[in-house]
């Protein structure tokens, strides 16, 4: 289970009888895709029969390439998308496309779709204006969720009075004030700078806590992902490459294809590996194994032990990374990405690096992953 942080609020704990009282449905509701295909009337295969469960309260990140099939998958959990097979359900209740989106469920655009001649107080309350909801209990809840979100300045204001990162809290707030149990957001920091990013994705972890509804996140960022996530969803052609937590998918990636998109992952052939390189690993079955994965950041500098795997190359580039350095390193044939301290000196345009057996990552020829059995 993912430790909830200490979130100073004036509202009570997650969890506590208290807060549920003080909001209507703070708790998340489970999703479940089964079977859902997606084809476009030219043709195209956006989702792929693809199944997916998201229990409550938990924060799904949808990471993939371009055009894998992330905002379709979104869509059709919003009932945007009409499926061409199978289905999903929200809290047990099938998703029908076409009726009007259940209350419990909200969504946040790339762009927060916010309205430009209303200001953030107007544009938060809308939606409880559409569901009637009476003029005292409205402003009540928008000054309750503009505290939250620390807001309150903002909500005189019209919309281009306020900065990126405002608008997109604006867009939030509007989200989050009729209490959805189901939050869907594609891409919503993919117009900030990168220290507004930073800073806005963990106040949405911190508000998810707080709050207890199901979030499912959609980005290309790998660090967004890995930020925000309890369930990774990789996902690839329409369908899902890897499901895990965070760590799991970083640390075990399922297939090349994962290892290359989380992390940057060296992926080598095995007849590419410089003999130094391959006297640990030489009773490997070659049969089984085709690829090896090695994490720029798994190097240590100098030749290591026997039972090490070795690398000598020509440095082509470094770049500093702040503390690191990123070493692009020609061994024979083969380009690797090496990352090290950057106080690690670099002698004569040559690098000797080392990395030990247990954090190589072996892929068959399929590219999944397999054992490095070296028996
Ligand atoms: N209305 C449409 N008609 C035809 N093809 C579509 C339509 N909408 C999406 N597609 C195609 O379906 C596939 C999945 O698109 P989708 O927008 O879900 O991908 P994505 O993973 O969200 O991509 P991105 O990260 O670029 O937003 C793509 O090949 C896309 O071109």
């Amino acid at each position: 289970m993912t430790p909830r942080p200490t979130i100073v609020t004036a509202m009570p704990p997650p969890g506590s009888p208290d807060q549920h009282a003080t909001r209507d449905q703070p708790v998340g509701a489970t999703v479940a895709c089964v079977k859902l295909r997606k084809v476009f009337p030219d043709g195209t295969v956006a989702l792929n029969d693809l199944d997916l469960h998201v229990d409550a309260g938990r924060i799904a990140v949808l990471l993939g390439p371009s055009g894998c099939g992330k905002t379709t998958l979104l869509r059709a959990m919003a009932g945007l998308t009409v499926p061409t097979s199978g289905g999903t359900t929200v809290a047990g209740r099938p998703v029908q496309a076409g009726h009007r989106a259940s209350p419990n469920v909200a969504m946040v655009f790339q762009n927060y779709a916010l309205y430009p001649n209303k200001t953030g107080f107007q544009n938060i309350e809308f939606p409880l204006r559409m569901a009637r909801v009476p003029r005292a209990e409205r402003a009540a809840r928008v000054n309750e969720i503009a505290r939250i979100l620390h807001i309150e300045k903002l909500l005189s204001r019209h919309m281009h009075e306020l900065s990126g990162g405002q608008r997109q809290r604006i867009g939030i707030g509007r989200a989050l004030v009729r209490n959805p149990s189901l939050v869907l957001m594609d891409e919503p920091l993919s117009n900030l700078d990168a220290d507004l990013r930073v800073q806005m994705r963990s106040e949405i972890k911190t508000l998810q806590r707080l709050l207890g509804m199901t979030l499912v996140f959609v980005t290309h960022d790998q660090s967004d992902a890995l930020a925000l996530a309890d369930d990774l969803v990789v996902m690839k052609d329409g369908q899902i490459e890897q499901l895990g937590s965070p760590d799991e998918v970083y640390d075990r990636p399922a297939s090349t294809f994962v290892a290359g998109f989380l992390g940057g992952m060296n992926i080598v052939g095995i007849g590419s590996l410089p003999a130094t390189a391959t006297s640990g690993i030489s009773r490997l079955d070659p049969s089984r194994v085709t690829q090896v994965g090695i994490r720029a950041e798994d190097f240590k500098p100098g030749p290591g032990t026997p039972q090490d795997l070795t690398f000598e190359g020509t440095v082509l580039l470094t770049e500093l990374l702040g503390r690191e350095r990123l070493i692009h390193l020609e061994v024979g044939d083969t380009k690797l990405r090496v990352r090290v301290r950057a106080d690690v000196p670099v002698h004569d345009g040559r690098f000797t690096g080392h990395i030990s057996l247990n954090d190589v990552h072996a892929f068959d020829s399929a590219g999944q992953r397999t054992t490095l059995n070296t028996t």
